[in-house]
């Protein structure tokens, strides 16, 4: 699993690198600035545009420099706005300035004209991991310059501005687009820069993960090829009761549905039998729209896991999860009204069971721990919740976080813009609540579910777009099995 570096550990992790594998920091410096352009010319919409790069006086700068050159030798039309002079700029940023052919248009930015036609790429190599303080003076102006500008924008590595592992003080680059050479940079996830990440891609320089994880660090960033390794492996002589007995708890009169989201979807994640919890006038009508489901008004005996409070109610007496903390003295799914009523009664956190997984959005999430200012202090209060009352956090969004019991955070990869709609929670608590009956442990449960969840949401999404609905993200579930060749 890759690990998220500190921006201060990435020149460690650069030397480090260079010094093993007996390459100069000039050849990773072209490596990453072709893994750039490789990127670009992927890009089929972004061809045969005019580009515009502005180079800095660090290794960003550099970047950028090599960036010029190449595009240039491919033949685009490449301008390169230089903002400090040779002297003043890093050793691999002077070497790259030497290396531009003659006939590239090199222009300082105290004499550029400004003059960039609509539809024009813009390439943001002002500054990378080495901010260390916020935007001023003539960078400031630039920066400003660039935002109000009408072109395609392009970070190198990081926006500028943007700090690597904190929310940004005062102005940074609204790209379109950031590249960013091989390590997932904290920031970079965080909701409250969407604006100016634009389009997150991450493109390799050959650095390999071993080499990443030698580095202290507690982060995670959760992919694909992480997952298969997660799984249980099932023979073929397993029965219905290996796959788990689980119950979905809510659901109360209105808003059954939100149980049989999750019901369904527990189901489809591979569940052997699934109880949904649901008042018992509900109870006909739902048997015969949904008859693979089996239901209950009473908390069934002998069941591997649960998931409580989809669609639950605001007007639960805290005795009643008090209740099933007791009788279910096992690691179980709260989502929804569930934590709502441990936001209201507090006391309830101190009787959760261990490693039990509390999926709450935002929202819940500040109802819980208190409002916060930025996605900075909510990552440190979601890992504080975890450690505390050894629980694990699923504080759901863009990039999904997971904190542990042990203090890591894994950030997920999976899912889009469109899961955004009425019962996707649901459906994820439902997920993690079939893995934990099938026998994972709770912190797998939870890394597996929430990427299966994305997985079907980004398949969904494909056909579905802004009329995806929660039942498509059911329906994909078995294909995330397919496409990560889980038998
Ligand atoms: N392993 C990798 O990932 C690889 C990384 N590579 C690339 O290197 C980049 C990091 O390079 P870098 O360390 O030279 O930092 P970068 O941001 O270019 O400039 C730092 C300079 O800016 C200055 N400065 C700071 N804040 C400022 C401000 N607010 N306003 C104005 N100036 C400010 C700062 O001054 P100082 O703080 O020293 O006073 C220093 O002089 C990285 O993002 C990636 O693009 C690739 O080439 C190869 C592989
Ligand atoms: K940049």
């Amino acid at each position: 699993m890759r690990k998220i570096l500190a921006g201060s550990q990435i020149k460690t992790l650069d030397q480090r690198f260079i010094q093993a594998k007996g390459i100069s920091s000039l050849e990773l410096m072209e490596e990453a600035a072709c893994a750039f352009v490789d990127w670009l010319m992927e890009q089929s919409d972004l061809r045969n545009r005019p580009v515009f790069i502005f180079a800095g006086k660090g290794n960003n700068g550099g970047d950028g420099m090599a960036i010029a050159r190449l595009l240039h030798t491919i033949g685009f039309s490449v301008t390169l706005i230089a903002t400090a002079s040779k002297e003043d700029s890093s050793i691999d940023n002077q070497l790259n300035s030497e290396r531009l052919p003659d006939s590239l248009q090199v222009v300082s930015s105290d004499s550029f004209d400004w003059k960039i036609p609509v539809g024009a790429i813009v390439i943001d190599a002002l500054l990378g991991v080495g901010l260390s303080y916020p935007l001023e003076g003539r960078l400031l102006e630039i920066v400003r310059r660039i935002n109000e500008i009408s072109a395609i924008k392009i970070a190198v590595d990081i926006p500028t501005g943007l700090p690597a592992d904190t929310v940004v003080a005062g102005e940074a680059v609204r790209a379109d687009f950031t590249v960013s050479f091989q390590f997932p940079k904290l920031s970079l996830l965080f909701p409250d820069h969407a604006a100016y990440v634009g389009r997150l891609n991450f493109v390799d320089i050959g650095i390999s993960v071993d080499f990443q994880n030698q580095l202290e660090g507690s982060k995670f960033l959760l992919e694909q090829g992480d997952i298969p390794a997660l799984h249980l492996k099932k023979n073929d002589f397993i029965h219905k009761g290996d796959m788990g007995k689980v119950m979905l708890i809510g659901g109360s009169k209105g808003k059954v549905g939100a149980i049989l989201l999750a019901s369904q979807a527990a189901l489809r994640a591979g569940s052997g039998l699934v109880y949904a919890n649901i008042p018992a006038d509900e109870r006909l009508t739902c048997q015969v729209a949904f008859p693979e489901i089996m239901y209950s008004t009473e908390l069934v005996e002998d069941l591997d896991a649960i998931g409580v409070g989809p669609g639950w109610g605001t007007t639960l007496h805290p005795e009643e999860l008090s209740q099933l903390f007791q009788k279910y003295a096992f690691p179980m799914v709260l989502d929804a009204d569930a934590i709502n009523l441990m936001a209201k009664y507090p006391k309830l956190l101190h009787e959760i069971p261990a490693n039990s997984i509390l999926t709450p959005h935002l929202k819940e999430f500040e109802r819980l721990v208190g409002s916060c200012d930025n996605h900075s202090i909510r990552l440190k209060k979601a890992l504080e919740l975890a450690t505390t009352y050894q629980i694990i956090v699923v504080l759901k969004g863009a990039y999904t976080c997971i904190s542990t019991p042990d203090g890591n955070q894994y950030f997920n990869t999976t899912g889009n813009k469109y899961m955004a709609t009425a019962g996707s929670g649901d459906v994820l608590t439902g997920i993690i609540t079939s893995f934990l009956g099938q026998g994972y442990a709770p912190v797998q449960a939870a890394l597996v579910g929430v990427f299966h969840h994305g997985l079907a949401g980004d398949i969904a999404a494909k056909s579905k777009n802004r009329g995806l609905i929660a039942s498509d993200i059911i329906r994909s579930i078995p294909q995330t099995f397919i496409e990560l060749d889980i038998d």
